[in-house]
C-alpha cells in the first residue's frame, strides 16, 4: 500500500494506471476508520480496480472548534486497517497542501442544503463539498464510495457534481451497526459507558418507524419517534424527521416514493446522527 502526501506523488503513482485502463475508486474519509469504512472499501473492490482511501480532518466543516480539536487521529491504526483491507493507496495530506492559501467556496446545493444537518451545522455542506471537490480534482476517480449514514451528504455531493459536470459515479454504501443496532461512528469513541447504552435510542427510535409504518400516520410516527428520547438524561434530540429522501422536505403523504426516517441527537457530549430508508 502506498502513501501519499501530496496531490503531486498521488498524481503520479495514478497517471499510468489510467492510462492502462484501471478504474480508479476513491473512499474519502476522515479517518479513525472502522469496519463502516471498511465496507466502503470492500465495495469499492467490486467496481474498481484500484482503491484509494483519502484521510483528512477537513477543517472547513466543522462549525464546532471543540469538535475539530478533538476529532480523533489514530493514524497508525488507521493505516494497518487498510492494509489489511487491500487498500492500494492512502492520500493523507496536511491542511497546507489542501489548502495553501485563503479561499471563497460558495455554491449552490439547492434549499435542502440548509434543512437537517445544515440547519444545526450552518455552512458545513460548503465546506464539505469544497473539500470533496479537491480530492476529487487531486484524484479524478471513476468511482466515489460514501455511506449512506450520512444521508443528506450524499446529496450535497451530487448536487454538487451536477453543479460542475463532473463524469464521476457516486456509490452509496449501507450503514453498518455493532452488533445492539448502533450506527458504527467514529466519535462513538467519545461515549461513555452510560453515553453508549442511552445511545441505542437512534437505532430503536428509528426501528420503531419502519417496524409500525403501516399502522400509524406520519405525524403520530414522528410523535412516538420523539417520544423515545423524553426522560433520558443526558440525551438531546436535535431532530427527528420523516422526510422525502430527495428533497429532504418533511413527508407531505405515506404515499410518496422516496421516504426516509433521520435522526440527530447529542448523546452526552457527542452528537450522532442515523437514518433508515422507509422505501
Ligand atoms: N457505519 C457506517 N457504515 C457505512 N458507512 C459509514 C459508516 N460511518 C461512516 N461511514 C461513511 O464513511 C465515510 C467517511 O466518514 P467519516 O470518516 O466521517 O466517518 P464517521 O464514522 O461518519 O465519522 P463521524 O462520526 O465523525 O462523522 C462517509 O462516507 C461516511 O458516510
Ligand atoms: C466526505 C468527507 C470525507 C469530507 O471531509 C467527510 O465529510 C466524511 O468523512 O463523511
Ligand atoms: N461523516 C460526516 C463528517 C462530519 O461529521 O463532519
Amino acid at each position: 500500500m502506498e502513501i501519499f502526501k501530496t496531490k503531486a506523488t498521488l498524481k503520479a503513482f495514478l497517471e499510468p494506471l489510467k492510462a492502462s485502463g484501471l478504474k480508479i475508486a476513491l473512499v474519502p474519509t476522515m479517518g479513525a476508520l472502522h469496519n463502516g469504512h471498511i465496507s466502503l472499501i470492500k465495495l469499492a473492490q467490486q467496481n474498481a480496480d484500484i482503491i484509494i482511501c483519502s484521510i483528512f480532518v477537513n477543517p472547513t466543516q466543522f462549525t464546532d472548534p471543540k469538535d475539530l480539536e478533538k476529532y480523533p487521529r489514530p493514524i497508525e491504526h488507521d493505516l494497518s486497517m487498510l492494509q489489511q483491507a487491500g487498500c492500494n493507496g492512502v492520500f493523507m495530506p496536511d491542511v497546507k497542501e489542501m489548502y495553501p492559501e485563503k479561499e471563497d467556496w460558495h455554491i449552490d446545493l439547492g434549499k435542502a442544503e440548509f434543512l437537517l444537518e445544515g440547519e444545526f451545522r450552518k455552512g458545513h455542506y460548503q465546506g464539505v463539498t469544497q473539500i470533496v471537490h479537491k480530492l476529487f480534482d487531486a484524484v479524478k476517480p471513476d468511482v466515489a464510495m460514501f455511506g449512506q449514514k450520512d444521508f443528506q451528504q450524499v446529496l450535497m455531493i451530487k448536487n454538487m457534481l451536477k453543479h460542475f459536470d463532473l463524469p464521476i459515479t457516486i456509490i452509496t454504501c449501507p450503514i453498518i451497526r455493532e452488533d445492539d443496532g448502533l450506527a458504527m461512528s467514529s466519535r462513538n469513541i467519545h461515549l461513555s459507558g452510560e453515553d453508549r447504552r442511552h445511545a441505542l435510542v437512534l437505532n430503536q427510535s428509528l426501528k420503531f418507524v419502519i417496524d409500525h409504518f403501516d399502522q400509524y400516520s406520519i405525524p403520530e410516527l414522528e410523535e412516538k419517534g420523539k417520544s423515545f428520547y423524553e426522560n433520558i438524561p443526558g440525551v438531546e434530540l436535535d431532530y427527528f424527521t420523516i422526510a422525502n429522501g430527495e428533497s429532504l422536505e418533511p413527508a407531505k403523504s405515506k404515499t410518496e416514493n422516496n421516504l426516509v426516517a433521520l435522526v440527530a441527537a447529542k448523546v452526552g457530549s457527542t452528537r450522532l446522527i442515523d437514518n433508515m430508508i422507509i422505501k
